[in-house]
């Protein structure tokens, strides 16, 4: 991990690895050495252009555990720190896989433990042992059992959560309605519906985001079904707005969707950003999510804002 993540260092800052899963941006940062908790000023400052980074979607502290692998801490690009973020787990765990020699690692966060491991290429993009950086990489995560109790997405008030009771538009002609909702250890709701534009998810993404049923927020999908085994996903995420891909997004798309009979178990997901495979284990009921995961480089922190200890 630390071979991967600290090359060589200045005197200026605390270094990171810029990376990606299926387009999903994310700035890690190392925090074995020393704790790295930025105040939620310091993360906005961070996610704004003049800092230098690119922007991203979520800052990632990869800190010690002493039950796994490592612990992964999430903040969005708005500052609020939550629980998980499935595609950050499978960047994160081929880190940790590169720089060990395991075969599987694991990965806490506050939302529990995940296991990651290399899954094959895709077919077509050559062989990913050649590979010097992720960009041909694909890692599966093992994101447990959804939940799917009212209580656990949470939900402010009792409902079914195949398919709760929140519309959007004209009481007798909503635009949108019925959507499932589900915890992947964050909250997530998620409308099936062919309108996935630009100007429609955000619009209605940033004024669901905020619903009082969601007293912790929520991430918001507009899933289209293609076939039983294909859905087209596009997520508004809480706290970052729209993403070109959303993991937890895509396992919770699958799983309301098989739930309402609408798919099967296992699908691809087509994001903005590439294509994910989700699969919802019969067995354990485990949520597992494949992908692809790339570096896009590296760099140091604004020296005023790498001792966020
Ligand atoms: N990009 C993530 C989810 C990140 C957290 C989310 N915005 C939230 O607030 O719950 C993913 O890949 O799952």
């Amino acid at each position: 991990m630390k071979a991967v993540m600290t090359a060589s260092r200045p005197p200026e800052g605390r270094p990171y690895v810029r990376m990606n899963g299926a387009g999903n941006a994310f700035i890690m940062v190392q925090a074995f050495d020393r704790p790295f908790h930025p105040s939620a000023d310091q993360v906005r400052a961070l996610a704004d252009p003049a800092a230098g980074l690119g922007g991203f979607d979520q800052l990632i502290g990869v800190e010690p555990s002493e039950s796994a692998d490592a612990f992964m801490r999430v903040w969005n690009a708005d500052g609020s720190m939550v629980e998980t973020c499935g595609n950050a787990l499978r960047c994160v765990g081929w880190l940790l896989l590169e720089a060990t020699d395991k075969d599987e690692v694991v990965i806490d966060t506050a939302a529990g433990p995940t296991t990651a491991r290399r899954a094959p290429g895709p077919v077509g993009l050559g062989d990913p042992a050649e590979s010097t950086t992720a960009a041909h990489q694909q890692v599966t995560v093992d994101m447990g059992a959804p939940r799917l109790d009212w209580t656990q997405v949470p939900l402010a008030e009792e409902m079914d959560t195949r398919g709760i009771e929140l519309q959007v538009g004209p009481i007798d002609a909503p635009v949108l309605h019925t959507p499932g909702a589900v915890s992947m250890g964050n909250p997530h709701v998620v409308f099936f519906t062919d309108r996935q534009d630009d100007a429609f998810v955000r619009g209605s993404g940033s004024l669901i985001e905020h619903h009082p049923l969601f007293p912790e927020g929520v991430n918001v999908g507009f899933a289209k079904v293609l076939d039983r085994g294909h859905i087209r996903l596009r997520v508004w995420e809480r706290g970052a707005g729209l993403t070109l891909a959303c993991g937890t997004g895509a396992c919770a798309a699958l799983v309301a969707t098989a739930r309402r009979g609408l798919t099967d178990r296992r699908a691809r997901v087509t994001v903005d950003g590439g294509e994910l495979t989700i699969d919802w284990d019969e067995a354990t009921s485990h949520v597992f999510m494949t992908g692809p995961v790339a570096v896009e480089g590296t760099g140091f922190l604004p020296a005023a804002l790498s001792d966020c200890g």
